[in-house]
């Protein structure tokens, strides 16, 4: 699903007047009632309308209208609908003008009241910082929200002064429980502190025609286009149809990557996972990962071209390759590393395991002048800020601002591969300067060797044949899954997941695409 500016939210509505005449009081009429169906149908099954008492707070522009006829729509279905116009000072409670007591005191009463209030203030044309009168009722809710928790607050389209093109937010703004977004989700939600204002994020249809396309080259990942995405099964299949994975990764501090690693691959579908590890090491693996066959290569302290060597003559007929978690950073491995990449290089495209260099792998690239003229095509890198702020000569990478997201765009097309910047919503940009986020985060995630799992997912993708774009954007996506799955079942919350406890949830992420609502 495309994500959008501002300017490009405005310049499709101006598309759809000019070519469909499709006006603003058609949109308009469009998105209240879409925002009421999607209302409505979140309420389900445990409350409904009828008598519910829900409190819009009414801007001045179009963000306003909609809420007016979103309220229309709940009032017909049963709730009792009271609306305060924020700039004529205007209270309208089922239908009756209050002008009997101090507007103040009155509204003061109607939150205190509401089982719901929607913020219908400003969207999209917020120009300014908010006005001190509009913070202040803002704050009245705010308070009520921290002495009722079962108050429950929705934005239409985003929260009022959040601003939607960079996630920055007003001092006033106040977060959310449910945004209902319209037509498409807006920039600014995917980043920091805006990200934390959003809620759960639903998109409302305004009745845009279908071939009226955002020029805009940033999508979100949903799970509806991860589900299109994922590799057929055949009944008449073995498992050569999904593809070898080959894994050098792990070394004596850190054998358990390797594991996580290899298990990801297989829990996305791959056929066969091979590690490439050295005897000494050996036991370790054989142990834990019963199902991984083994490359053996000499120890460490052999010389770089015999370990290189070894590994490339068991190359062939795979069709990825995870070079880095791990792995450690000595010269030898450095070297190791380099002359793998060279025998890539070498390769045509039809004979080249699809590469995914993570953690050590980029850690160790990261000293060498110019590393990316070493990669060959396609190639997939998953640094997280860190490891992106060593490639880049040093810069500060952000965890989650909206200037990681131009970084990693300029860097993809700059570096010729496709980047996988890590984070709470972590992106993804090809060569081509094309780029896609994970809406979900899960911060029991931030805990190490999850990406270990990732690079695994995105190998046992590639090894299925999908595009290295593709393979990255269905990972991200299952991985936040997966992890959401395991808070479910293991009844957690944002703390104590361990990497391991991801594999097993990883297969029933990919089912669950199947009945995705975005
Ligand atoms: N134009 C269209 O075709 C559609 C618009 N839609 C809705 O329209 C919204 C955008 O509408 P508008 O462009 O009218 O903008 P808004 O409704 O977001 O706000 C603009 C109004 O607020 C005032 N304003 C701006 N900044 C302010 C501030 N800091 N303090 C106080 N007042 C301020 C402006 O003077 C103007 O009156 C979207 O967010 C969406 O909700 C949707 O209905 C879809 C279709
Ligand atoms: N707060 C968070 N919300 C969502 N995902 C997170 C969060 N923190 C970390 N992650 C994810 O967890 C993974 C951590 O990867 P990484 O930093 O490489 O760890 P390690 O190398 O220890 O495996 C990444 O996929 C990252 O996007
Ligand atoms: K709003």
């Amino acid at each position: 699903m495309h994500i959008v500016t501002i300017s490009e939210m405005k310049t499709l509505e101006a598309q759809a007047e000019q070519q469909y005449g499709l006006t603003s009081p058609i949109l308009m009429q469009n998105a209240g009632k879409s925002a009421a169906d999607l209302f409505e149908a979140n309420l389900l099954p445990t409350y409904s309308l009828k008598g519910l008492k829900v409190l819009f707070l009414i801007g001045p522009g179009n963000n306003g209208g909609d809420g007016l006829v979103m309220a229309e729509h709940l009032k017909n279905a049963g709730a009792l609908i009271s609306l305060y116009h924020w700039k004529e000072q205007k209270l309208i409670v089922q239908g009756k003008h209050q002008q009997d007591q101090p507007v103040h005191e009155l509204l003061t009463t109607q939150i205190k009241d509401a089982d719901y209030i929607i913020d219908a203030l400003l969207g999209t044309g917020r120009s300014r910082p908010l006005p001190d009168d509009m913070r202040a009722l803002l704050a009245l809710v705010k308070e009520e929200r921290s002495r009722r928790e079962s108050l429950g607050l929705v934005a239409i389209d985003l929260p009022t002064g959040l601003n939607a093109d960079t996630g920055e937010v007003d001092p006033g703004s106040i977060a959310v429980d449910t945004t209902i977004t319209l037509a498409y989700p807006k920039l600014g939600f995917f980043f920091f502190p805006g990200r934390d204002y959003i809620g759960d994020l639903e998109v409302g249809d305004i009745g845009l025609p279908d071939a009226l396309e955002p020029s805009s080259h940033t999508e979100m990942i949903t799970g509806q286009q991860v589900h299109k995405l994922l590799p057929e099964r055949p009944l008449n299949s073995n498992k050569g149809t999904f593809g070898k994975v080959m894994l050098l990764c792990g070394s004596l501090p850190y054998p358990g990557s390797a594991f996580l690693a290899g298990n990801s691959a297989a829990r996305v579908g791959a056929g066969l996972i091979t590690l490439a590890v050295t005897e000494k090491m050996l036991p370790f693996y054989a142990s834990s990962f019963h199902e991984a066959t083994f490359a053996i290569l000499p120890e460490e302290d052999a010389e770089s071209f015999e370990r290189a060597k070894a590994l490339i003559e068991k190359l062939e007929g795979y069709k990825a390759l995870l070079i880095g978690p791990g792995l450690g950073q000595s010269a030898n491995t450095r070297e190791v590393i380099l002359q793998v990449l060279e025998h890539l290089r070498s390769l045509p495209d039809d004979k080249r395991p699809h590469l995914v260099i993570d953690a050590d792998g980029l850690n160790n690239l990261s000293a060498l002048e110019r590393w990316w003229t070493l990669l060959p095509k396609d190639t997939v890198i998953t640094p997280h800020p860190g490891e992106m702020g060593r490639l880049s000569e040093g810069i500060k990478v952000s965890g989650g601002n909206i200037e990681r997201l131009e970084l990693a765009r300029k860097k993809a097309q700059e570096w010729q591969v496709n980047l996988l910047l890590k984070g709470s919503c972590t992106l993804i940009a090809n060569p081509t300067g094309n780029t896609r986020i994970n809406w979900w985060g899960n911060p029991a995630l931030a805990t190490a060797g999850t990406g270990d799992v990732l690079a695994g997912m995105i190998s046992g993708f590639l090894a299925q044949g999908m595009s290295p774009f593709d393979a990255a954007s269905a990972a991200v996506y299952l991985h936040t899954a997966a992890a959401d799955l395991v808070n479910e079942h293991m009844n957690i919350e944002r703390a104590g997941l361990l990497a391991s406890d991801l594999l097993p949830y990883i297969p029933m992420s990919l089912v669950n695409t199947t009945y995705s609502e975005l």
